[in-house]
């Protein structure tokens, strides 16, 4: 598995042109959402061995970033959620950082602490999970 595998854009136009506008511009333009950060994690698909770029919110806490597999509180859990569950090696570009991480799916008190965090950089994951029956994931991804 190697992030220099052919890249697949989202099918999804407004994702695929924030992932664009990141990129082209080296992490400096296109890495706000609706005034907040956001981040791209880089993942490789489980069944075709492309490389998806996914941009996420950023929740951050000392150098360790969290993934939320919200989709806007859908039923079901975005097609990310089985690359990474998959194969946990991701690639996360922050602006002008890019870092190779590992990402862990948390449970319990430690995914209790990092939920608060989430919904702190980003209020509407509240909503999305108190809007569905689907446990909302998240990983951590850490290095
Ligand atoms: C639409 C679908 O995307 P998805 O993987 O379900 O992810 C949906 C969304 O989560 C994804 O678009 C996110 O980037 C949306 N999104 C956020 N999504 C979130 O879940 N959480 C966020 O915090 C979030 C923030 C965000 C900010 C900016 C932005 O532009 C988008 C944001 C997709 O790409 N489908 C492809 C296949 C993708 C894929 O990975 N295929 C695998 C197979 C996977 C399988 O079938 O099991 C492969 O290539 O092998 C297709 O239909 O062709």
């Amino acid at each position: 598995m190697t992030f220099d595998a052919e890249y697949e854009p989202s099918p999804t136009k407004w994702v695929r042109d924030q992932v664009a506008a990141i990129e082209e511009s080296g992490g400096t333009e296109g890495t706000m959402m609706l005034g907040m950060p956001v981040i791209i994690v880089n993942t490789i698909g489980v069944k075709t061995g492309k490389l998806r770029k996914i941009p996420l919110m950023r929740v951050e806490h000392d150098g360790v970033y969290a993934a939320v597999a919200s989709l806007g509180g859908a039923p079901k859990h975005p097609v990310w959620y089985f690359n990474v569950t998959a194969d946990p090696r991701v690639e996360v570009r922050d602006g002008q950082h890019v870092a190779r991480l590992t990402a862990r799916e948390v449970f319990g008190d430690e995914k209790a602490v990092w939920w608060e965090r989430a919904v702190a950089a980003y209020p509407p994951y509240a909503e999305y999970q108190q809007n569905t029956e689907r446990v909302i994931p998240l990983f951590v991804l850490e290095p």
